[in-house]
């Protein structure tokens, strides 16, 4: 086997893990890369585009094969249709192999596979899209931005045609890797001048002076940056999340549902070395995660705990400056950085999702001191699970909305601020999709 095919195979195998068996592609590509350590860079970086772009555009490709196959995909082979698809992807989207190699590369890998019958039908179908790849029509926007149709309908209902074209042309861009710097840890020129004398490509975000932009790197955690706990990988609208809980020195924080610590890390480094964040979630597992993040940053005022954010805690009644709920939600905010998240989620799983939160957030409210705050966070872009949740909490619990305009900067301009909350949408505002609402306990 040439090297080359040797990328092929891994991504088919990956592929077929991710769409024939419903593994998560950022863990299942994960796991191949780290089997597979001796592959080079090019090659590494080959299986990761194909893998990712494979599932990104599904729903596109799906319709080209199904346009120019006679059998379609859903009665194909699975190793047939997986081969098409990412070898479709390699036609429309990457120019690294011209399309004749990659069709006689499927032709090969068929046969490899034991499907030597098939070998003209995959040849036939793929040179046939790749002489008609440039008068494609795409027949709605569902394909075009290869996005289920409930979902477009539903954002534009939501939003409008023009916002939802945006939310989903933003997900088909590169997603880049931002950092939040931990400021109580070292200063900006120190960060820099470490990331920079390791050939890292930094770029500002525009937009906060905390978060940076980082290319060229091979393992973040080869970054000395990153060893000695001075950077976080952080989005900008995760990181708006801190911004707006906004922690004064001394302040006692419950993270109800922490893991793997982002949130909890940047509220320990707004403290400054004062007062505590208390981070919990539900496993062994997940606290390991937290606990790793601690050790990393190496904060004293952080702790983590196993505790089900369902099950009343009545020690931690109205003991709490702020309460965070950063809460299981659908994720389709961030579609744009793990593409399976649209294919698994169905419309019903947002009404279960939604009553979930309210069940969180009934229990937890009750830890927030009289006058202490609760920030209720996702990082979806769905009415019911934000807005709906958001209006249904302040008819029913002692709470009253705080007002954040001039919170962030003005660097955003939303029109609910002064409601207490903001839904950033991808596309519109330089961010993943995130609702952030932050609420006040009212003092009898
Ligand atoms: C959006 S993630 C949190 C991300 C985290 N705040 C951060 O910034 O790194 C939601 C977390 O909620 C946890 N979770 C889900 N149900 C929970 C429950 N009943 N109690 C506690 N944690 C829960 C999940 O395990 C998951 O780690």
């Amino acid at each position: 086997m040439t090297k080359d095919t040797d990328s092929r195979e891994i991504v088919l195998d990956v592929l077929t893990e991710i769409l024939e068996r419903s593994a998560y592609s950022h863990l299942i590509l994960r796991q191949a890369l780290n089997k597979y350590q001796y592959l080079d860079k090019a090659e590494r970086s080959f299986i990761t585009r194909t893998v990712e772009g494979t599932v990104e555009y599904l729903i596109q490709i799906d319709y080209v094969i199904d346009f120019f196959s006679s059998t379609k995909v859903k009665k194909m082979k699975p190793v047939i249709r997986n081969i098409l698809r990412m070898s479709v992807y390699q036609i429309l989207y990457m120019d690294r192999v011209p399309d004749s190699a990659v069709c006689n590369e499927a032709v090969k890998l068929a046969a490899r596979r034991k499907f030597v019958g098939l070998k003209g039908f995959v040849n036939g179908v793929l040179r046939n899209i790749s002489r008609n790849k440039e008068s494609l029509v795409w027949p709605d926007d569902s394909v075009r931005y290869s996005v289920p149709a409930w979902l477009v309908s539903m954002w534009t209902q939501d939003h409008g045609k023009e916002t939802a074209n945006a939310i989903m042309a933003s997900f088909l861009e590169n997603s880049k890797t931002t950092i939040r710097l931990n400021s109580s840890k070292a200063g900006k020129e120190e960060i820099l001048s470490s990331l920079r004398k390791q050939n890292v490509q930094v770029t500002e975000s525009g937009i906060s002076d905390e978060i940076l932009i980082l290319e060229k790197y091979d393992y973040l955690e080869s970054l000395e940056a990153f060893q000695k706990g001075y950077i976080q990988v952080q989005d900008l609208s995760s990181a708006l999340v801190g911004e707006a809980a906004d922690p004064k020195e001394g302040d006692f924080c419950i993270d109800v549902c922490g893991a793997p610590g982002g949130k909890s890390i940047h509220l320990a480094d707004k403290l400054n070395g004062t007062g505590m964040v208390e981070v919990r979630d539900l496993t062994e597992y997940k606290i390991g995660l937290i606990q790793e993040n601690i050790n990393r940053c190496g904060f004293d005022n952080i702790r983590a705990k196993v505790w089900d954010a369902l099950v009343p805690d009545p020690d931690s009644a109205e003991k709490a400056d702020i309460v965070l709920a950063d809460l299981p939600c659908s994720g389709l905010g961030i579609m744009g950085r793990k593409p399976d998240i649209k294919y698994r989620i169905k419309p019903e799983n947002l009404d279960e999702l939604a009553s979930l939160q309210r069940e969180i957030l009934s229990v937890v409210q009750t830890y927030v001191k009289p006058g202490g705050k609760l920030v209720f966070s996702t990082c979806t872009i769905d009415k019911k699970e934000n807005e709906e949740n958001m209006t249904w909490f302040l008819e029913n619990f002692p709470f009253q909305a705080v007002d954040l305009e001039g919170k962030f900067k003005n660097r955003f301009q939303i029109d609910t601020m002064k409601q207490g909350y903001m839904q950033l949408l991808p596309g519109i505002h330089p961010c993943d999709g995130f609702f952030i609402g932050v609420l006040q306990k009212k003092v009898e």
